[in-house]
């Protein structure tokens, strides 16, 4: 029995899937089940680096989804229209759906899953997050035991490659850009990557699937890279912490409740830790469950091949239901709908990294610090780190503090005659 799908798209993602599934040798012996029967595309003449059989390229994507030869429609489109639209349809239609679109489910995964279940298909989404890493099906099935303390995670290809470029050879932010963008790892518009929004949209992912319930993709807190400089790589590394963009999805406790923390944003990590030393391409998900511990997930995050084994494995997932009458289990099956409230920026606790660019007078970090001590921000360091054009650079490192008292006491300082300006406010791990 030969199990057919349909793939919407073509690209980094579609071509390393469509090689795979043609060629079986030497793999689960499911994939030689896996039939291509159209491949939807934009551009019918753009030349294809795989050669393919005769009248699979289609243009009109809704012929694929209206198929009924189609059993599985595997959607490596991007973006969430037409997307999403595509995806709805061949639900209709009684369709599978395999995806590695996470913009799409983050955003419209509740809608989606709730209209698989009633058509009775799965809807698989393990390429969506961290690339070839396994971690859809590990926090789904493997952890499912444990009760989840936290996900912290470097979910971003093309970030991690350029931070670990800037940090290792000094490249320059537009350069490594381009080179991840070559690469394939970078979205179609690559501000979704700089900017923390695919970031959010794993997290979100990963959160619903730790936590438990429907995380809405709007509750998450982030900001990108852009701001990231040269100078702040290097005094992080004078200070023993790497810049990592993380994403973090963990509870806290607010005096008596129990809430969520969901945030992304570049932060400093300390050498010591696992997450500092995961580097270029690489993603890495460390997640703390109730009784397991600590376990991290490494692995490629993006890229031709490793998406495309986490694509094919969905794909082999449900042909393996299909042909031998198993059930998979579904991604996206919240349990608890409303479970935790979401901790508001203001209110959550980290330590920080300032830079000051400050004039040169005495007195000015004991200012610094009667002001912190006003809105009971305790320091862990302070250093006056170097010059730039004449004005004095104060570094200081905070003990956990709540953002909004962080931000009171900045807004004070800042209007300190002696403070030119704060160039950088990072977190740290
Ligand atoms: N690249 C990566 O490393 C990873 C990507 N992903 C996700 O996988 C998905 C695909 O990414 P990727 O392969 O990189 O994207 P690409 O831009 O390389 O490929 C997109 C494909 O979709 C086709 N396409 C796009 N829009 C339309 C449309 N409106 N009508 C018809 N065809 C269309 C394009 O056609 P044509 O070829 O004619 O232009 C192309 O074949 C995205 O959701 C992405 O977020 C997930 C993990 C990693
Ligand atoms: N653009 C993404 C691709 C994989 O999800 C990334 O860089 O991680
Ligand atoms: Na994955």
């Amino acid at each position: 029995m030969t199990i057919k799908i349909g793939l919407l798209g073509l690209g980094v993602v579609g071509t390393g899937a469509a090689k795979i599934i043609l060629d079986p040798s030497g793999r689960n012996s499911l994939v030689k089940d896996i039939s291509i029967v159209k491949i939807g595309v934009k551009s019918a003449n753009k030349p294809r680096q795989i050669d393919l059989p005769p009248n699979v390229i289609e243009t009109d994507l809704e012929n694929i989804v209206n198929n009924p030869d189609i059993d599985i429609v595997v959607e490596l489109l991007g973006g969430l229209e037409p997307a999403r639209t595509l995806i709805l349809k061949a639900i209709a239609n009684k369709k599978h759906i395999v995806t590695a679109n996470k913009a799409v489910m983050a955003l419209y995964g509740d809608e989606i899953y709730k209209k698989a279940c009633i058509a009775g298909v799965y809807v698989l989404l393990e390429a969506a997050v961290g690339g070839g890493i396994p971690i859809v099906k590990a926090l789904k099935q493997s952890l499912s035991a444990n009760r989840i303390e936290s996900i912290v995670g470097i979910v971003n290809g093309t970030t991690n490659y350029i931070l670990t470029k800037m940090a290792s050879e000094g490249t320059d932010f537009e350069k490594v850009l381009m080179e991840a963008q070559k690469l394939g790892y970078a979205e179609a518009d690559p501000s979704a990557d700089i900017d923390g929004l695919d970031a959010a949209d794993k997290i979100t992912i990963l959160a619903s699937l730790g936590f438990g319930m429907q995380i809405n993709r709007h509750d998450i807190y982030y900001e990108g890279i852009r701001g990231i400089n040269s100078i702040d790589i290097k005094y992080a590394k004078q200070l023993g912490f790497v810049i990592k963009l993380l994403a973090i999805a963990k509870k806290v406790t607010n005096n008596t409740s129990e809430k969520l923390q969901l945030t992304v944003h570049p932060t400093l990590v300390p050498e010591e830790h696992p997450l500092a030393h995961v580097d270029g391409v690489y993603n890495a998900v460390l997640v703390e469950g109730d009784p397991l511990g600590e376990v991290m997930f490494l692995g490629q995050g993006a890229g031709s091949g490793p998406t495309a084994s986490a694509v094919v494995s969905d794909i082999v997932n449900i042909v393996d239901a299909l042909k031998n009458n198993r059930t998979v289990s579904s991604s996206l099956d919240y349990i608890n709908s409303d479970l935790y409230k979401i901790t508001p920026i203001e209110s959550v606790k980290t330590r920080f990294y300032v830079r000051f660019l400050s004039k040169d007078l005495p007195g000015v970090i004991g200012h610094l610090g009667t002001i912190f001590g006003e809105y009971s921000v305790s320091l862990k360091s302070v250093v006056q780190i170097g010059l730039q054009k004449k004005l004095a650079e104060i570094v200081i490192i905070t003990y956990h503090v709540d953002e909004g008292s962080l931000r009171a006491a900045l807004d004070k300082i800042s209007t300190l005659d002696a403070i030119d300006s704060i160039p950088s406010i990072l977190r740290v791990l």
